[in-house]
């Protein structure tokens, strides 16, 4: 039986990651769960959650085995500095970076079948000097992916945006028909080949207010917006609407069967989403060579080491990642 692996980076040491991480692994999963981490972290998380943990060091030749619960296979990193939760720590930030290189290569490598990611701190790991802008942006970076598109997922709507980690006043220059065109044109192929989604329908918000008010209120719309949907309604067997103006393109009836809304910059598009879902929410890159997923939530410092962090969002990711990896291995 071919048993996937599904490698869970614990990201931001002191944040909630690992504390979700061991309150995970004491659930049933058909998988084989792996993490990379620091094995003294994850005892401390342990400890903190009052739960038993056995870890076992992860080897690539070894045959894939269901999860165990309790258990974990851990692929050791080192850290720096001691792990206070709820305290950052610069010296720690390359290990976090660490964590996802050894998970990016091990799924260019076929090591693994998928990345679950938990959640970093974008902060620190700059004020060490290391250039981080997320997730997204680094597995397509060490991916070599020419360009991918993050989605937001949970039931009854899947969110997508043109813009990721972008200061707001760059928004608008970097929407253009190209950043358009290649967008939607990874949403279109992922959701078919991801998704199962035969005609996908995308709607697409605009980016000013009202959408740009007849050219009142901007004019990215009429300039670029309007005539790249227009070029790619031809160019793909796609339904494309739009652009909305975002103000109401949530409202229920228009959302109820479009296969997701594109939205232009960041919180254009997440807060509908958090407000909707959070807790029940994955976060999928679309347009990378493997499949990789991260919970909906940050580190959650103010309450790290406190054992109430919700595990929610984690266990939706699993079962979401999980769907992923058997729809990519049918015929
Ligand atoms: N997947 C990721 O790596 C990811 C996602 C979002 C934010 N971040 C990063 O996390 C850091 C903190 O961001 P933030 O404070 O805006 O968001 P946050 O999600 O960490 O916290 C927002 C609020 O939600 C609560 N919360 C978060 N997760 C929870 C959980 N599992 N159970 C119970 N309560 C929970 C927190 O306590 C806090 O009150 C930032 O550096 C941000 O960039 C990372
Ligand atoms: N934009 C994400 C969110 O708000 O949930 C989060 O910052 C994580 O992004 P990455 O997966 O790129 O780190």
């Amino acid at each position: 039986m071919d048993i996937p692996r599904i490698l869970i980076t614990a990201g931001e040491p002191a944040g909630i990651g690992p504390e979700i991480i061991v309150k995970m692994a004491q659930k049933t999963c058909s998988d084989q769960l792996i993490v990379c981490a620091s094995p003294q972290l994850l005892h401390q998380a342990a400890e903190v959650a009052g739960l038993p943990l056995t870890l076992n060091e992860f080897s690539v030749g070894s045959s894939p085995e269901p999860h165990k619960p309790s258990h974990l296979w851990v692929i050791p990193q080192e850290l720096t500095s001691e792990v206070n939760f709820g305290e950052l720590d610069v010296d720690n930030a390359a290990y976090v970076l660490k964590t996802l290189k050894t998970a990016n290569d091990m799924a260019l490598h076929g090591d693994i079948d998928a990345i679950l990611t938990g959640p970093v701190h974008k902060g620190i790991i700059n004020d060490s000097g290391l250039k981080f802008s997320g997730h997204t942006e680094f597995f397509a970076e060490h991916s070599n992916s020419k360009k991918v598109v993050m989605m937001l997922a949970t039931d009854g709507l899947r969110v997508t945006l043109a813009t990721t980690h972008l200061p707001l006043r760059h928004v608008a220059d970097a929407i253009t028909p190209q950043l358009l065109e290649e967008v939607i044109t990874i949403i279109d192929t992922e959701l078919r080949q991801k998704f199962a989604i035969t005609h996908p329908k995308i709607l697409v918000c605009g980016l000013n207010p009202h959408a740009g008010e007849n050219d009142h209120l901007g004019t990215e719309e009429s300039r670029i917006i309007t005539p790249t949907l227009k070029t790619l309604s031809h160019k793909l067997d796609a339904t494309i609407i739009g652009p909305i103006p975002a103000d109401t393109a949530f409202q229920p009836n228009k959302i109820k069967d479009v296969d997701t809304v594109l939205a232009m910059y960041h919180d254009q598009g997440l807060p509908t989403l958090k407000y909707k879902g959070f807790g029940k929410a994955v976060n999928v890159t679309l347009g990378l060579p493997y499949i990789r997923t991260s919970v909906d939530h940050g580190t959650g410092l103010d309450i790290a080491g406190k054992n109430i962090a919700d595990i929610g969002s984690m266990q939706y990711a699993l079962q979401f990642t999980q769907d992923l990896i058997r729809r990519s291995k049918q015929p």
